[in-house]
């Protein structure tokens, strides 16, 4: 798939931009500041409902501007076209807009697949089980259609249990009882398919990590559920009332679910270098767009922020030949034009406070 058509207003510096992309690689290049990863953070608003960078959700409103939205087509490699819009006026919740309806936010970002690398992602590896739990559920969401519906039964049930902690001293079983048997039956279910994921993931992740970072030898990925290996979810949770009154919220379910990475050569995280940290998870990410192009049957969008000051020269070389074999749609960034893309067929885009040029 790719994005054809990019029109943003209000968000960060940009006042009001539009883009024409090529459906292979784009290059977006201009000084810091000047409004390069907005770009892509667009990109990834509309297939995430979320941005990649931390903050608060009223810093990607221009100061002083009504409102922010972001337009995009979406050509499928099928020819069918999308058209997708998501904005917000001031601090109310989003509006998503696929088609000229109105919809659910849920249904706007399955429509559109964007995988972002970029200066924050190696989180996936060295920061918190929330950055992992929330890349292998977006790898979820995209194959199992169930995915939100259960998720969000799952949360609803979670923040009922985690007032009754707070509130009721009895550990009466007929008011924690129908809420643990929802956390069991759903909590169950996002289990499996988090695990059905992985099994398609981790043969793509011991290739791409093959490709990017051959020196630290065979990858294994570990899953833990966030409860006793061949416990019952809602038994679990019966049996442990007391104890987590004592904490406050719920310890076991698959809302402390996590994954972790071991090398052959580098069986800790700490054994890996900062640089082999990013090129750990650039490899993770490139191996989710591989499981989302083989369950799609077309690749999703690759946004690359910041490349040439992420990645040297040989791994940013790796990476661009691999992307242009897939083929996918490629969205970069850079104070310049990264040196492996120079020559190569590319359309670049000069940005400057928030305008964007093409360059012929
Ligand atoms: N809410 C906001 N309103 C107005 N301007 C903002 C807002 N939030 C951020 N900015 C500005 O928008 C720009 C954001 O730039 P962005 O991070 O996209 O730049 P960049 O070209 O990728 O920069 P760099 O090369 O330094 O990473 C910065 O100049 C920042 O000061």
């Amino acid at each position: 798939m790719r994005l054809e058509r990019l029109q943003l207003q209000g968000l960060r510096c940009i006042a009001d931009a539009s883009a024409d992309l090529d459906a292979g690689f784009n290059i977006f290049v201009g000084a810091n500041g000047a409004g390069k990863t907005s770009v892509l953070e667009a990109a990834f608003l509309l297939s995430h409902g979320r941005s990649f960078r931390s903050g608060a959700r009223d810093v990607l409103l221009q100061r002083g501007a009504p409102g922010l939205s972001i337009f995009s087509t979406v050509r499928h490699d099928n020819g069918d076209l999308a058209r997708l819009g998501l904005g917000r006026a001031g601090a109310s919740r989003w509006d998503a807009r696929l088609n000229g309806e109105d919809v659910p936010i849920g249904q706007l970002i399955r429509e559109c697949a964007v995988v972002c690398f970029e200066p924050g992602s190696h989180a996936l590896i060295a920061g918190a089980a929330e950055e992992r739990r929330r890349y292998l559920d977006w790898g979820v969401f995209h194959v199992e259609q169930e995915f939100l519906p259960t998720w969000r039964r799952y949360q609803r049930a979670l923040k009922q249990r985690n007032s009754l902690l707070r509130t009721d001293a009895s550990l009466d079983d007929g008011l924690y009882g129908p809420w643990e048997q929802e956390l069991g039956r759903s909590g169950s279910l996002i289990d499996a398919w988090r695990r059905r994921y992985l099994e398609a993931l981790v043969p793509n992740l011991r290739n791409e990590a093959a490709r990017l970072i051959p020196e630290l030898g065979q990858v294994d990925l570990r899953y833990r559920s966030g409860w006793p290996e061949g416990e019952d979810l809602s038994a679990t949770l019966a049996s442990q009332r007391g104890r987590d009154q004592g904490r406050g919220h719920t310890t076991a379910g698959v809302h402390r679910g996590d994954w972790s990475l071991s090398f052959e050569h580098a069986p800790q995280r700490e054994h890996l270098s900062r640089g082999q940290e990013k090129l750990v998870a650039l490899a993770c990410l490139l191996a989710q767009a591989r499981v989302d192009a083989a369950h799609r049957g077309e690749w999703p969008i690759i946004c690359l922020d910041d490349l040439a000051s992420e990645l040297d020269l040989a791994h940013q070389t790796a990476v661009l030949d691999s992307l242009l074999e897939a083929p996918a749609q490629v969205l970069v960034t850079g104070t310049e034009i990264p040196r492996a893309l120079q020559g190569s067929s590319v359309k670049v885009f000069h940005v400057e406070q928030g305008q964007l040029s093409p360059l012929l």
